[in-house]
C-alpha cells in the first residue's frame, strides 16, 4: 500500500493506479483485466475509505494538554486562598473550582489522560514452584441458556475434562473454555474425586449468575474444522432415544428431509449441527454416520480412552435406515386409468422380457445428502414438477387443473405407447406411437423415466418427452410413482417433488362426497370408506419410505385450495432459492 507521505489520500492513489492498469489493458498486458476488476471492486474501495478515516482519526484525535489537571487545580486554590487581598473575581473562581462536579470532571480527565482505566494485575510472586501448572480462571455469567459444554471423566486418572464445547453456546462464545481443558475447581469447590454428575450438580446449583471454573488449559488444542456444510437428513434421529450419544441433552433431533447446517466436524463421530431454518443459537450433537470403515476408533478431542466411545458401532446400526429400494422403472402415468392399473396390477419386476432397473436408479442408503442453495436463473430451463401420492388422492386431478390454469406455461410430457392409435388420437400430441422393437431399444438405453405394460401394450414416459417441454420454455408437470423418484432427481431435470397427502379421514369423507373413484378402465363409483382407509394406509407407507425426497407436502382437502397452494409452491420452486443436492450444481 503506498504511503500517504505525498499528501494524496489512498483513494486518490488507487484512482491513479487504476488509470495505469486501464492503460495496460489497452496495451493487452497479461493479467491487467484481473487486476483492474480487483482494484475497482466496491468492497476494496470501501475498505480503503475506512482505512483513510481511521488514519485521519489517529492524526486529528485530541490529545490531553495536561495529565494532572486536578493537581494544578489544587495548587491554584491553595495559592489564591493564601493571598492576603482576595478580589471578588478570585473568590468566585475559588467557589467555582471548589464545586464537586468540576473536580470530578477534572479527575475523570486525568484518569483518561494517564490511561488509568486498564486492569491492574497483581505482581507475579517471586518464587513459583517449578512443577506448578498454569491454570486459568474462567468466569461465565449464566443466563437461561445452557452452558454449551459437556464434561467427561478420564477412565484411568479420574480427572474431569471438558469433553466438547458446543458451537454457538455460552462457553464457545466466551472463547475461554476448550475441549480437553482439565477442570480443577467449580465455584471454589475442588472437583478432585468427583463423578461428572456431581460436577454438574455443582454447576446447576447456581441457575443464574456467574460460574467460576478453574481449569488447566489443554496445551495442544485440536484442529477445529469449522467449514460449514449443509445436508438434508435422510433418516430420523432422536438423541433421547440414542443410548450411545455422549450427552443426550446436547443432541440435536431431526427428521427425514430436515436441512441441517453442520458447523463443526472436528470429531470423527459427532458432528455439531443446527436445524434450519431459524435455529441461530447453540448447535447440537448429531451422529456422523459414515460407513463403518470410515469410522475412526477414537475421538480427536481430549485425552483417551474416552468412555463415551464404546458404543459407536451400536449407534450406526441403531438409527432408522434410509429407504433403500427407491428405483425401478414402472408404467407411465399419463392417464388416470393407466395410473390405476399400474398401481393395482403391475410392477417392474413383473414385466417379463424387459430389462430390470439399472442399479444406478436405486437410492444410495446414505443418512445425509449434501445440499446447496440453488436459485434458477431466468435463462435456465424450468425445474420439472413431479406430483405423487397414494392412489385416488387426487394427483391426476391436481395435475390436470394446474395445466388447465395456464396451458401456455404448464404442460405434460407426451408418453410413448406400442398400441395402435385410436381414431381421435394424434401422434405426438396424445402419444408417441412406436413399435415394440423401438420401445425395447429405448428401455435398454434407459431412456424412460417410467415404463410398463398394460393389456399387452407398453407405455412409457421418456426423458426426451420431458426435455421437449422444458426446451420449449414451459414447466413440465408429471405425475409419477415413487419408483421414479431417483430417475427425476437429476442435475438436468432438477425435479421439484410435490407429495399430495390425503386429509384426515373425516375430511376425506366430507370433501369426496360427490367424487368418483376409478376402479377399472370404464368403471367409476362413489368413494367408500374402504377406499379412504386404503388411501391412508398407502399414504403412511409412502411417507415412511420416501418423505426425505418430498420438496413440498400438499394436503388435498378442498380441491380449489389445493390447486392454489400447488401453484404457489410451483412458482416458488422456479423463482426462489431452494435447497438442492450439491451434486446437481457441481
Ligand atoms: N380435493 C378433492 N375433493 C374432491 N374430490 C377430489 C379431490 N381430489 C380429487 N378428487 C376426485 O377424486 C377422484 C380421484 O382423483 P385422481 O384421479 O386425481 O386420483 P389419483 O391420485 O390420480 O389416483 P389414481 O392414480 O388412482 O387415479 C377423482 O374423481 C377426482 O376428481
Amino acid at each position: 500500500v503506498p504511503r500517504r507521505s505525498e499528501g494524496a489520500g489512498l483513494c486518490q492513489i488507487l484512482t491513479g493506479v487504476m488509470e495505469e492498469v486501464r492503460r495496460s489493458i489497452r496495451l493487452d498486458v497479461r493479467g491487467g483485466d484481473v487486476l483492474h476488476s480487483l482494484l475497482s471492486a466496491s468492497w476494496l474501495q470501501a475498505l480503503l475509505r475506512v482505512y483513510e478515516r481511521l488514519q485521519a482519526f489517529l492524526r486529528d484525535a485530541p490529545a490531553p494538554v495536561l495529565t494532572n489537571a486536578t493537581g494544578v487545580l489544587l495548587q491554584l486554590l491553595t495559592d489564591v486562598r493564601a493571598s492576603e487581598s482576595c478580589s471578588e473575581d478570585a473568590e468566585e473562581l475559588c467557589r467555582l473550582l471548589g464545586q464537586p462536579h468540576l473536580q470530578a470532571l477534572l479527575s475523570a480527565h486525568d484518569a483518561v489522560a494517564q490511561r488509568d482505566y486498564g486492569p491492574v494485575l497483581p505482581p507475579m510472586p517471586e518464587e513459583l514452584p517449578e512443577d506448578e501448572e498454569a491454570t486459568r480462571t474462567v468466569c461465565l455469567v449464566k443466563n437461561n441458556q445452557p452452558l454449551g459444554a459437556t464434561i467427561k471423566r478420564h477412565e484411568l486418572s479420574g480427572e474431569i475434562f471438558i469433553a466438547r464445547v458446543i458451537h454457538g453456546g455460552l462457553a464457545d462464545r466466551s472463547g475461554l473454555l476448550h475441549a480437553g481443558d482439565r477442570i480443577i475447581e467449580v465455584n471454589g469447590f475442588s472437583v478432585g474425586g468427583m463423578e461428572p454428575e456431581q460436577v454438574i450438580q455443582v454447576v446447576q446449583a447456581r441457575a443464574l449468575g456467574s460460574i467460576m471454573f478453574k481449569v488447566v488449559p489443554i496445551t495442544e488444542r485440536p484442529v477445529h474444522r469449522h467449514m460449514t456444510l449443509y445436508v438434508r437428513a435422510m433418516v430420523n434421529y432422536s438423541p433421547q432415544q440414542d443410548p450411545t450419544i455422549p450427552c443426550a441433552d446436547a443432541g440435536v433431533g431431526f427428521g427425514k428431509g430436515d436441512i441441517l447446517e453442520i458447523v463443526d466436524q472436528s470429531d470423527a463421530l459427532w458432528w455439531q449441527a443446527r436445524k434450519l431454518p431459524g435455529h441461530a443459537g447453540c448447535a447440537g450433537l448429531g451422529p456422523v454416520l459414515q460407513p463403518p470403515a470410515a469410522v475412526r476408533p477414537a475421538s480427536t478431542h481430549g485425552p483417551t480412552p474416552l468412555s463415551d466411545l464404546s458404543a459407536d458401532w451400536r449407534l450406526l446400526c441403531g438409527l432408522q435406515e434410509a429407504a433403500g429400494a427407491v428405483g425401478g422403472r414402472s408404467p407411465t402415468g399419463f392417464r388416470r386409468s393407466l395410473r390405476l392399473c399400474r398401481r393395482r396390477f403391475y410392477s417392474t419386476s413383473q414385466l417379463a422380457g424387459h430389462a430390470p432397473c439399472p442399479s444406478s436408479c436405486r437410492a444410495p442408503s446414505v443418512p445425509y445428502e449434501e445440499v446447496v442453495r440453488y436459485q434458477r436463473q431466468p435463462q435456465d430451463p424450468h425445474r420439472l414438477v413431479a406430483l405423487l401420492g397414494p392412489s385416488g388422492v387426487g394427483v391426476n386431478e391436481l395435475r390436470k387443473r394446474l395445466i388447465r390454469s395456464d396451458p401456455g406455461l404448464f404442460q405434460g410430457a407426451v408418453p410413448h405407447t406400442t398400441r395402435p392409435p385410436k381414431g381421435y388420437e394424434e401422434p405426438g400430441r396424445d402419444y408417441h406411437f412406436t413399435s415394440r422393437e423401438m420401445f425395447d431399444a429405448m428401455v435398454s438405453q434407459s431412456r424412460f423415466l417410467e415404463y410398463g405394460e398394460y393389456k399387452g401394450n407398453l407405455y412409457g414416459t421418456s426423458v426426451q418427452a420431458v426435455r421437449d417441454v422444458l426446451s420449449s420454455g414451459k414447466i413440465c408437470v408429471l405425475d409419477i410413482e415413487p419408483n421414479a423418484i431417483q430417475a427425476v432427481r437429476t442435475p438436468e431435470l432438477k425435479a421439484f417433488i410435490v407429495y399430495v397427502k390425503p386429509p384426515p379421514l373425516e375430511r376425506l369423507r366430507e370433501s369426496r362426497r360427490g367424487a368418483a373413484v376409478a376402479t377399472g378402465y370404464y368403471v367409476n363409483r362413489p368413494f367408500r370408506d374402504e377406499d379412504f382407509q386404503e388411501m391412508e394406509a398407502a399414504a403412511q407407507k409412502m411417507e415412511s419410505q420416501y418423505w426425505q425426497f418430498f420438496n413440498h407436502v400438499l394436503v388435498n382437502d378442498q380441491l380449489q385450495d389445493a390447486r392454489v397452494q400447488l401453484l404457489a409452491a410451483v412458482n416458488q420452486a422456479q423463482d426462489e432459492p431452494q435447497w438442492v443436492p450439491s451434486s446437481w450444481i457441481r
